[in-house]
């Protein structure tokens, strides 16, 4: 049995891993650490079952040998001095926050504001997008688990990028459910301000996720000016979901037939890629409460067979397939164990 520590256990990305480790067959909650609430119990402050008491993350530092994984799910910059502690011990580290994400301090400071603490451990994280790295996430100690909005556009389009399809402008269109702003009381995510409302938000060339689009996009292509992004993320009255849109030219002479194929030679036996078939649109609930992105081919214009112009959607759980789930799976990769445990 893997004993795992979750750091920031009482956030939206923490509660969602505990869950998911009570579902996995070969592991179990070593420690869980609190922020505001230590001293108090995991169903104190959350509506479950589990009654583990609630540590400082210092305490938990002081643990890390007694557990096989150390998840942390705390927000931007916390996690760099916590990775420096446990990586002393040799414990496996999966951050999921951006801290490690990026190989460049300088793209760090640009997308977060601050500068970053410990550059010289960047290099050594892999960034955790199983179907991409995995090659690279098979024993790795430090994994950086990737963001959720980059999550479902990075799987979207990785095979255009890599057959060299992808235009150079790349226009998204997210929207996120309300979870994934964090368990916060700022006034936008409040019931009244968020409900029956939706807002966008850093639109343009302005979310940090681009860093993390130009970081496999442009690493997956193999020659040719970096592409373009423009991203604009919305807020959707719902708890929890991703939904990117995305618009896309290919190159004359290629088909709808040849993208399929394309994709579905990519993302062979992958057991969290569901590709739909061609007349089906992927929403939020062919994914939510899931490790799946769903991705969905559309052609722009019904009346123009040989067109150029497709629309890309992807969809997946920001809480799941965007964070504590695709934790799960790097972990399982990285030990060797069947990458669906506790995820099916
Ligand atoms: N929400 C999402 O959909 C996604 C989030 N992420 C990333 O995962 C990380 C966690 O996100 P999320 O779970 O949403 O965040 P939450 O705000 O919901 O939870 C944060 C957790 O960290 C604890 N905490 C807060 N500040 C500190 C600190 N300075 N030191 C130690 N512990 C602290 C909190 O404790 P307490 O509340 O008990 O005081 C809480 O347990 C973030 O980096 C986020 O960007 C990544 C992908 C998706
Ligand atoms: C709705 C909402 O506010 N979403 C967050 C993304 C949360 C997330 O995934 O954070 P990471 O940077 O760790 O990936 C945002 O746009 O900042």
């Amino acid at each position: 049995m893997y004993r795992a520590g979750i750091a920031g256990a009482t956030g939206y990305t923490g509660i969602e891993l505990v869950q998911l480790i009570h579902r996995h067959p070969q592991m179990e909650v070593g420690w869980i650490t609190s922020q505001s609430s230590p001293g108090k119990r995991l169903s104190d402050v959350h509506a479950v079952p589990w009654d583990y008491p609630l540590i400082t993350l210092e305490e938990a530092l002081e643990r890390a040998d007694e557990v096989d994984v150390v998840f942390l799910c705390l927000p931007h910059a916390a996690s760099i001095e916590p990775v420096r502690a446990v990586k002393a011990t040799g414990v496996r580290v999966i951050d999921l926050s951006a801290d490690f994400r990026l190989k460049d301090a300088r793209a760090y400071e640009r997308w977060y504001g601050v500068p970053h603490t410990a550059p010289d451990l960047l290099t050594e994280f892999v960034y955790g997008l199983c179907e991409i790295n995995r090659a690279q996430i098979r024993n790795a100690q430090l994994i950086a688990n990737p963001g959720c909005y980059p999550t479902s556009v990075n799987l979207a389009l990785y095979p255009l990028a890599k057959a060299g399809w992808l235009s150079p402008l790349v226009i998204v269109d997210s929207k996120s459910g309300v979870s994934g702003a964090g368990r916060q009381t700022k006034l936008l995510y409040s019931f009244t301000e968020a409900n029956e409302n939706m807002t966008p938000y850093n639109i343009g060339h302005r979310h940090r996720h681009i860093a993390e689009m130009e970081l496999i996009l442009n690493g997956a292509r193999a020659n040719g000016q970096p592409y373009r992004f423009l991203f604009s993320p919305h807020l959707l009255p719902v708890n929890r979901g991703i939904l990117s849109t995305i618009y896309v030219t290919v190159p004359e002479g290629v088909t709808e037939a040849d993208i399929r194929q394309l994709y579905h030679e990519t993302y062979a036996g992958e057991p969290f890629i569901h590709l739909l078939p061609p007349g089906q649109i992927a929403t939020l609930r062919h994914t939510v409460h899931s490790n799946r992105c769903a991705i969905s081919i559309t052609p722009a214009d019904p009346d123009r067979p040989d067109g150029t112009e497709y629309i890309i959607v992807a969809t997946l759980d920001n809480l799941v397939k965007g964070a504590s789930g695709q934790a799960i799976q790097n972990f399982n990769i990285a030990v060797g164990l069947d990458e669906t445990l506790g995820l099916l």
